[in-house]
This record gives C-alpha cells, sequence and structure tokens, in this order.
C-alpha cells in the first residue's frame, strides 16, 4: 500500500447535500475505512452545491446542459479541493472531462423502479383514468405506453416532497428507486418491486460511481480494492448504450444488463415520450465484450427509429 491517508491530512469525498447523496458518500467511506482499516477521521466528507441545487424555481431543462448536478463537484476534483467524488451513475454523463476518470463502481442495490400507492399494491390494480405522479421522463413514456388511460402528472422534488403530494392527493401512486429507498431506509414506503420486464430501469440505475483524478495513484490504488467486478462489467455496458443514442435528459432511454457466469445479458429501449411508440432489443454474448454489445444494440434501436423519433424538442 502506498502511503497511508492520516488525520491531518483526510481523504476528501466530495458529494451533494441530499439525504439520498450523503448516504452514498457515507457507504463509500464505510467500504473504504473495513478495506482499509482505517478509521473515519482519515476522511472527510465536502458536501458541494450544484447548479442544480441552487435554482429550484425553473425547469431543469430551460437551465441547460448535462452535468447540472455534476459540474461543480468535478471542478472541485480538477482543482484538488476534493480527492474523490461519489454519484449515482444513473445522473452522470456519459463522458467525463479530461483528467478524471470514473473506474470504480460499489456493489448494485436493486435496480428495479419501486411502485408507491397508499391505496393499490401494483400497476394493474390502479383503476380506469387514475392519476400518478412522476416527473422521469422513462417512467412516464412506460407507463403511457402500458396503460395509455392513466392520467400523468409531474412530481418534482425528493422522496419526502413526493410522498407527501401522495397524501395530499395530488396522486394516487407514484415510483421511486427501490435504491434510493433502500438507502435511505425507506424501503418500507415501496408496495413492492416493478419487474423490468413491465418497466426496464433506468441505466445504471441503482450503482453508485466513484470518480477521482486520471493520475492519482494512490486514490487509484485505494479505490480499487472496493471495486465491484459485475457492478463494472454491467453498467460498462448499459452506459455504451446510452453512449451511442446520445442520451440526453430529453431522452426516454432504458437499459439493464445482467450478468449469468459469464454471459451478458443487455436489455435496452427507446420510446416516445408519449409511450405511442416503444423500440426495444437485447444482446447476448461474453460478459467482456459489454461495451460493444451496447453500441451494438443502441445501433440497432436507432435503426429501427424512424426519421422523426429524436426530434422532440
Ligand atoms: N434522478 C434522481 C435519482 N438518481 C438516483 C436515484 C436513485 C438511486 C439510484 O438509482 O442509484 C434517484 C431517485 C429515483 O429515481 O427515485
Amino acid at each position: 500500500m502506498t502511503q497511508m491517508p492520516d488525520p491531518q491530512n483526510p481523504i476528501r469525498i466530495g458529494t451533494r447535500g441530499s439525504a439520498l447523496a450523503l448516504a452514498q458518500a457515507h457507504e463509500t467511506r464505510d467500504r473504504l475505512m473495513a478495506a482499509h482499516g482505517l478509521a473515519a477521521d482519515a476522511f472527510q466528507i465536502v458536501v458541494i452545491k450544484t447548479t442544480g441545487d441552487r435554482v429550484l424555481d425553473r425547469p431543469l431543462k430551460e437551465i441547460g446542459g448535462k452535468g447540472l448536478f455534476t459540474r461543480e463537484i468535478e471542478d472541485a476534483l480538477l482543482a484538488q479541493q476534493i480527492d474523490i467524488a461519489v454519484h449515482s451513475m444513473k445522473d452522470m454523463p456519459t463522458l467525463q472531462p479530461d483528467g478524471l476518470v470514473i473506474d470504480c463502481y460499489l456493489p448494485r442495490e436493486d435496480v428495479r423502479d419501486a411502485f408507491v400507492s397508499a391505496q393499490f399494491a401494483a400497476i394493474s390494480e390502479l383503476p380506469q383514468g387514475a392519476v400518478v405522479g412522476s416527473s422521469s421522463l422513462r417512467r412516464r413514456a412506460q407507463l403511457a405506453a402500458r396503460r395509455p388511460d392513466l392520467k400523468l402528472v409531474e412530481f418534482r422534488g425528493n422522496v419526502q416532497t413526493r410522498l407527501k403530494k401522495l397524501e395530499e392527493g395530488v396522486a394516487v401512486a407514484t415510483f421511486l428507486a427501490m435504491a434510493g429507498l433502500t438507502r435511505l431506509g425507506m424501503l418500507h414506503v415501496a408496495r413492492g418491486a416493478v419487474a423490468p420486464d413491465e418497466m426496464l430501469p433506468a441505466v445504471a440505475q441503482g450503482c453508485i460511481g466513484v470518480e477521482r483524478r486520471s493520475d492519482d495513484a494512490r486514490i487509484a490504488a485505494m479505490l480499487g480494492a472496493i471495486s465491484d467486478r459485475d457492478s463494472a462489467l454491467r453498467v460498462t455496458a448499459e452506459r455504451a448504450f446510452l453512449a451511442r443514442l446520445d442520451g440526453s435528459c430529453q431522452t426516454p432511454i432504458a437499459g439493464l444488463a445482467e450478468l449469468d457466469g459469464d454471459r451478458l445479458r443487455l436489455r435496452g429501449e427507446i420510446l416516445r415520450p408519449d409511450g405511442s411508440e416503444v423500440i426495444a432489443g437485447e444482446r447476448i454474448g461474453p460478459a467482456a465484450d459489454g461495451a460493444a454489445m451496447g453500441t451494438d444494440l443502441a445501433e440497432e434501436l436507432r435503426g429501427r427509429a424512424p426519421a422523426d423519433f429524436f426530434d422532440w424538442s
């Protein structure tokens, strides 16, 4: 092991300040402590406010640009104000800035979406015309495709805000990631998990990724000890798929890779935002070929999409 960190010179872990982000930063720190026999004081959690956190009164797409929730954190990494950054990979652009790399993925949590409702136990039990809250373009499109009768309303904000809206009767059901609920210790609010066959999750859902400076050999060695191989193989395939589709936050895209020994199965799906068309496919191959499978599947779906499929501005 290269130089050990000491309390005078702690490893600085950058994160957003939301409850979920903090839980993820703590999980990363705890795994590093266990892997390297370090105490908590060898680390410092540094909370960084991003543009996405700051601007609460305008739609995110109006403020514009990818990386609304990550740019300030990446700037702090590059400026050596922090040493590692912990992210929900689901929210990460597929390209990192020059000088930064993400090659450490923690063991993946439940990838599925949770169905949340006080009155109903599952999507199939929702009555005709029921009102469902979600701001996720993907979940809205998938739901509209399956149940065109449902009425969809916007549901912004953190988990507490959304649960409050349910309580107030703004909608009878909503969806959240099982992973987020688990990490917040709030799995009890889920009535059940939605099977990926019914609602294919977002690319990298449930996966925590750790970003660092490319030339920081000490941090690279430390992170190597906590990086999960299966997560890395799966998320690499899913993100290659997303990258080739040039996925933006305006693009309903879903993707999930699963491993069975050395065999990787990648499913992908693109939708029209109103759910009127769903183009889906899959690849099965050796786990090491995930990136090529992702690119290839994306190209197939693109090829099958009508000319106007991607202009939904
Ligand atoms: N876009 C917000 C976001 N980013 C990551 C998660 C959940 C945790 C995860 O998927 O890793 C969530 C909340 C949600 O979708 O309910």
